[in-house]
């Protein structure tokens, strides 16, 4: 079930360098320009404690981390994120744009990490009751196209760091859930120039304002 009140819960997903901060300027233009009130905001992220969070999961560090620890702060940070910001905005009408959400979880932690998914199905549950995205726009690229790209922003962080056989779970895990949901989910190709992928973009939020 999508979220309840009259705001739109969209979230943008994929794997790294896809262009999810390009993508997020241009959709946040495109509210802008329609006077749609919204919140951009981020997972793993989004309030002061899960920022903090956010920098204890993507410091890279010498101790490994267990991945059941890496799921349950990923959860713990949703959890906050939630009843602080997403929740709120939701019940006030607004659109709330999510630069990541679950999707996210069970494409790094289920596909990446190897993690049951019925664990990460239970937190889920938990944490968000029946709360999901009415629309995940998930950019779908090559993870060593992405790479490539996400290495001319900056020093990889704990999760760019990981092999290339990572990524490749990660992006079938997100492809998988796409394809078991096609209504809920709209893969564009990130491959393609970006006034292309921007077209896409557009044409998803005029569905999805239209829609009721
Ligand atoms: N469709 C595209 N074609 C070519 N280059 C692109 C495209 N979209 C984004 N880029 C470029 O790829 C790089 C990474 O883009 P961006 O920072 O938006 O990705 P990101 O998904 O937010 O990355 P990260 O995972 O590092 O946060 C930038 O230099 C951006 O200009
Ligand atoms: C929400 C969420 C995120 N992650 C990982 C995925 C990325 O590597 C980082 C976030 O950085 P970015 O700036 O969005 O690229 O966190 C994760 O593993 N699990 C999650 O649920």
């Amino acid at each position: 079930m999508s979220n309840q009140s009259s705001g739109k819960f969209i979230t943008l997903e994929g794997g790294e360098g896809v262009g999810k901060s390009t993508n997020l300027r241009f959709i946040t233009q495109w509210l802008d320009s329609r006077g749609i009130d919204y919140v951009q905001t981020r997972e793993p992220g989004g309030t002061p404690l899960a920022e903090q969070l956010r920098t204890l999961l993507l410091e890279k560090r010498e101790e490994s981390v267990d991945p059941t620890a890496e799921l349950l702060m990923v959860f713990a940070a949703r959890a906050q994120h939630l009843s602080e910001v997403i929740k709120p905005a939701l019940a006030s009408g607004k659109w709330v744009i999510c630069d990541r959400f679950t999707d996210a979880t069970y494409a790094y932690q289920g596909g990446g990490r190897g993690l049951d998914r019925a664990l990460i199905s239970q937190l889920e549950q938990t944490v968000q009751g029946d709360l999901r995205p009415d629309r995940v726009l998930l950019l779908d690229l090559d993870p060593e196209v992405g790479l490539q790209r996400a290495a001319s922003t900056g020093e990889a962080d704990r999760f760019e760091s990981e092999q290339s056989a990572f990524f490749t779970k990660v992006r079938a895990a997100y492809r998988e859930r796409a394809a078991a949901a096609p209504q809920r989910y709209a893969v564009i190709d990130a491959s393609q120039p970006l006034g292309e992928v921007q077209a896409r973009l557009a044409q998803e939020l005029e569905d999805i304002a239209g829609a009721a």
